[in-house]
């Protein structure tokens, strides 16, 4: 356990929270025609976060499925430091796969130039997954030990010890819609909530209130781990609004489907809701609601194999000038939810969240795609039953090069579904408590502290199809959704984001830094020609809270722009 501590008069830890001055830096581009101009504008917050950890609670949504049974038994495993022995050797139970658990953030550099590491968890209080208790409801009333020998996903070794445990466990009966998930699944269902729709939206927030109650926790996340629903409609007086959906709801409407119901029970209960499986459960109605009840909701469809490679190379592929041209990404897997995605529709939805995660890095390249210019992309997801949770990715990628030449990369990915997906569900709901901790103000007296927008797109790098809030950005780069959580953790404890600079490397601060009288000085505002890589003929605009050394600037400059200008 490292103990950070930033020395700053802009950084103060009180009873209750960390507060923080923070400059915010954003750019503003407005288009003129062929002009683009930017101005750099700084914010000035205040930021704080509250330091009391709750005890969590999460209910999931298909408890006794791969997913939620791993999660559950890691859990235990984790909380008892569990070993067993493989055939190569002891292992020890671990949190891989889980960024708040198994990774560190740069924090800066040492006397030495040695760049220095800390635990992600380390950066601001979160919850500890020790301290987590889990519940949750499955159409299947299989207890969890039995749901985890189900499973299949880890090892006979581990699975013994916890058997006793989980099998003490069982599943709330849930809300079964034979229309929204594959018929193959009508087996499972044994362990369903009669009645209407609203009356089952009833049951499930007694439900959540019955778990808070008995389990003593301060706080309930629930979370869709359950099979992948079709895409529901979205129409005018069906769910376009919150009071279209609750009339829907109350006149049993058929395309009202579980997974809204789960949502809408958890938003009317204050609990965030985040949505591990494709499906469009958010519809217009139901994010009215959160905003209205000032309820976090996150999702859609955990990024755990191919998809994520998908999102970093993609990424590099385009930001490296190459231009990806044919994607082809085919899978195959023997578990539950490749049987449930064996029928068309509900391979739909999960088609549509494997498919857009290309689309905001193509559009970042104007140089490379001429508009509404994409990759051809497939997707392919085939049922294979012997092969089980551990499923094959197979993905062909191929670019354009320089001169008509061509780059392809095949891929062969075995990804253990389960073992994947399970420490994104831990990282889901750690970060999404601690987003309800987080607040920000203007940095003036009289303004108020207002928390994260309902949508909490900062779970994106945990999601194939991110939900964003009304007008915000899609962003699918997983170097971009890591570097936005990394960075909010820094302004939490009021350090600037991480820009890799690293000037001090780069430049010989010995010549600059003991200058007398050195001051930095704002200039005006830059207009630039032509493409946002064009040259300069304008004037710089912004205030360099940096040390650099420059030509001496009078406000215009022509050619690009090498450096900031400096007063000596
Ligand atoms: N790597 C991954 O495992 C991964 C990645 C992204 C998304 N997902 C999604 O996560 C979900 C779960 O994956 P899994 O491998 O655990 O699947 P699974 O089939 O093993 O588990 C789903 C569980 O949900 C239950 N269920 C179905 N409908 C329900 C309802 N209305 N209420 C309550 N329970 C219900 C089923 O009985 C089953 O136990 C799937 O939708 C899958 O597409 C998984
Ligand atoms: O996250 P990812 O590996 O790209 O996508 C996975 C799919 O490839 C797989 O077919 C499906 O069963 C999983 O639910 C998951 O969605």
């Amino acid at each position: 356990m490292v103990q950070l501590q930033v020395n700053s008069s802009d950084v103060k830890y009180t009873e209750n929270y960390i507060e923080t001055n923070y400059e915010y830096h954003t750019s503003h581009v407005r288009r003129h025609g062929d002009k683009i101009v930017v101005d750099p504008q700084v914010t000035s917050l205040k930021i704080r976060t509250n330091r009391n950890v709750p005890r969590l609670g999460v209910m999931l949504v298909g408890w006794g499925g791969n997913n939620g049974s791993t999660l559950t038994a890691a859990l235990e495993a984790n909380r008892r430091k569990l070993e067993w022995r493989t055939r190569t050797g002891v292992q020890t139970a671990n949190w891989f796969g889980s960024i708040t658990q198994a990774s560190t953030v740069f924090i800066g550099s040492d006397e030495s130039g040695k760049d220095v590491y800390v635990p992600m968890n380390e950066l601001v209080p979160m919850v500890h997954p020790d301290s987590i208790a889990v519940d949750g409801w499955d159409i299947s009333s299989v207890n969890l030990g039995d749901a985890m020998r189900r499973a299949k996903v880890l090892d006979v070794n581990l699975q013994d010890q916890l058997y006793s445990d989980l099998s003490k466990l069982k599943p709330r009966p849930s809300i079964y819609d034979a229309d929204f998930i594959a018929a193959n699944q009508s087996e499972r269902a044994d362990n369903t909530i009669p009645g209407t729709k609203y009356e089952q939206f009833e049951q499930i927030r007694k439900d959540i209130r019955d778990f808070k109650n008995k389990s003593g926790v301060d706080k309930v996340i629930v979370l869709w781990t359950a099979n992948t629903e079709r895409f529901c409609d979205v129409k005018p007086g069906l769910n376009t609004t919150t009071n279209e959906l609750v009339k829907s709801l109350k006149e049993n409407r058929s395309e009202i489907s579980p997974s809204t119901i789960f949502a809408m029970a958890s938003i009317a209960e204050g609990c965030t809701y985040i949505n591990g499986s494709p499906q469009n459960t958010f519809v217009p109605g139901v994010i009215e609601m959160a905003e209205q009840h000032k309820v976090h909701i996150a999702g859609d469809d955990f990024k755990s194999g191919q998809t994520k490679l998908k999102s970093v190379l993609v990424d590099f592929l385009v930001g490296a000038g190459i231009k990806p041209v044919s994607i082809v990404s085919y899978n195959h897997l023997g578990n539950n939810d490749g049987k449930n995605l064996s029928a068309p529709k509900q391979f739909r939805s999960k088609e549509i969240s494997k498919s857009n995660v290309v689309d905001d890095m193509v559009d970042s390249n104007d140089i490379l795609y001429k508009p509404n210019e994409h990759p051809d992309h497939v997707v392919v997801i085939k049922y294979v039953p012997y092969v089980g949770d551990s499923k094959r990715a197979m993905d062909e990628y191929t670019s354009e090069i320089m001169m008509g030449g061509h780059n392809t990369l095949v891929i062969h990915n075995t990804c253990e579904d389960s073992l994947l997906a399970t420490p994104l569900i831990l990282d889901l709901v750690i970060l999404g408590e601690l987003c309800s901790r987080i607040e920000i103000k203007r940095n003036e007296a009289e303004t108020e502290w207002v928390s994260f927008k309902s949508v909490l797109s900062l779970l994106s790098y945990l999601c194939k199809a991110p939900l964003v809030p009304k007008g915000a950005q899609v962003v699918n780069s997983l170097f971009r959704q890591r570097a936005a959580i990394e960075n909010v953790l820094r302004a939490c404890i009021g350090l600037p984001p991480n820009s890799h600079l690293a000037l001090e490397q780069r430049f010989d601060f010995t010549k600059i830094s003991s200058t007398p009288g050195m001051k930095i000085k704002s200039i005006n505002g830059a207009v630039m020609n032509g493409s946002m890589h064009g040259a300069m003929n304008g004037t710089i605009n912004g205030t360099v809270n940096g040390c650099a050394k420059g030509k001496e600037h009078n406000g215009v400059s022509n050619g690009v722009a090498n450096g900031v200008a400096v007063d000596h």
